[in-house]
């Protein structure tokens, strides 16, 4: 063979390849922010918190738009975002958030609402080349088709997806299962705690104050979804589940999760504003429970669990259940997650991972990780 001619061959070739486009360590990017409550209102306190750092830069918000209005300039500072909204006169539109994002770089679209016209969006967005970082679970975590349109869009549009606000609010869940598999092994089965809010409830709940009094300290702390029937129905952890199980290559559809709700049926037909003052309707209920397990000197744990047989067959259940004090998935403190993970190399002892898996702060980091991650 002429080494020579082979050499210029791969380099012709190399030449005419479409050329990625370059990179830098400190790259920065053009981004969309989408909601501006809980978790929004804190990716830009952190935001602003980057000046002056390693970090300031990085990051150039074109586009910060809540439900009602939007904010749209070249360069929005972060610390001046929440009075530019407040003055803007301009309509929140999803169809200006591609052509604000418009110009050199990378683009992104931070999802930091729970609404379902945005989440349908993500798909048409990655299609375009936008990067999408999600706080919002119902992209991946409701429909099998919705799920499996984002990953085709992604491939299409050549741009990625962070999801890892989605499960554990920023935890290395999703990354840890995709990291396992890449390495060769194949996921057996899921359990533990994927509900913030929820751990918080059982880890404070003492059966004297009224479960409807720490549902309202828990949602003015930022742990509940805005309807905080979305996590006491179950949904919030289906969603996560659904998630999780769909990374771990279990196709996986909303129908085939078995969910045991909390929310009496008196409390699940309301509209979301007399939800605050129906909320009593769930003492007598859960003291009951909390009762049963503190006679057998067990712990509530709302819990979720998926597992995947040699054989194909799928199992997948989110409920409250009552576990042995010192049992595994009974510890953790605050709101804490705790994950177990069985694979290949993790037969008998499982991967355990646990930490706050609701909260501004730690979403808002992870939603801004996921950016750095993408564009770097
Ligand atoms: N709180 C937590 O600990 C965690 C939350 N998440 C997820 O983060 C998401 C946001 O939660 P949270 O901040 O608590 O919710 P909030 O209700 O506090 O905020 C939601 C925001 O989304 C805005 N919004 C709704 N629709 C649109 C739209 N079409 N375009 C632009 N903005 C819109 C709302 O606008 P307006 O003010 O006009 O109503 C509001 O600013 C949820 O999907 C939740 O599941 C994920 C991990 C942890
Ligand atoms: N409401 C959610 C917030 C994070 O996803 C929870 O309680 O975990």
């Amino acid at each position: 063979m002429n080494v020579a001619a082979g050499v210029a061959h791969s380099e012709t070739l190399r030449a005419l390849a479409p050329q990625p486009q370059a990179r830098a360590a400190n790259a920065s990017a053009r981004v969309a922010l989408l909601g501006t409550g809980t978790v929004g209102s804190a990716v830009i306190a952190r935001l602003a918190g980057w000046r002056g750092g390693a970090l300031d830069g990085r990051v150039s918000l074109v586009h910060v738009a809540n439900s009602r209005r939007a904010a749209v300039a070249d360069a929005i500072a972060p610390e001046q975002a929440v009075a530019a909204l407040a003055e803007s006169t301009r309509a929140s539109s999803l169809d200006e958030v591609a052509s604000a994002l418009h110009g050199d770089g990378a683009r992104v679209v931070i999802d930091a609402t729970a609404s379902e016209a945005v989440a349908e969006r993500h798909a048409q967005w990655l299609a375009q080349g936008i990067h999408v970082v999600t706080a919002c679970k119902i992209g991946q975590g409701t429909t099998l088709a919705r799920w499996r349109a984002i990953r085709e869009a992604c491939a299409y549009g050549g741009s990625g997806y962070g999801d890892s606000a989605t499960v554990g609010a920023g935890l290395p869940l999703l990354r840890s299962l995709r990291e396992l598999q890449a390495g060769g092994d194949r996921i057996h089965a899921i359990a533990g705690v994927l509900s913030g809010s929820l751990a918080w409830l059982f880890n404070h709940y003492d059966g004297m104050r009224p479960f409807s009094a720490l549902v309202r300290q828990a949602r003015d702390a930022g742990y509940t979804e805005p309807d905080p029937r979305d996590d006491l129905s179950g949904e919030d952890v289906r969603r996560k589940l659904l998630i999780l199980a769909r990374a771990a290559g279990v196709a996986l559809d909303a129908s085939e999760v078995e969910v045991a709700s909390l929310v009496p049926p008196e409390l699940a037909i309301l509209s979301k504003d007399s939800v605050d003052a129906a909320l009593p309707a769930l003492d007598g209920p859960l003291r009951e429970r909390y009762a049963a397990a503190y006679k057998d000197g067990a712990k509530l744990r709302f819990l979720a669990r998926l597992e995947r047989g040699e054989d194909g067959k799928v199992s997948a259940k989110v409920g409250l259940e009552s576990l042995p004090g010192d049992h595994p998935l009974a510890g953790g403190a605050g709101t804490d997650n705790k994950v177990a993970i069985w694979s290949d190399r993790y037969r008998a002892q499982p991967l355990v991972i646990q930490g706050p898996g609701a909260g501004a702060e730690v979403t808002a980091a992870g939603l801004l990780d996921d950016v750095l991650r993408l564009i770097s």
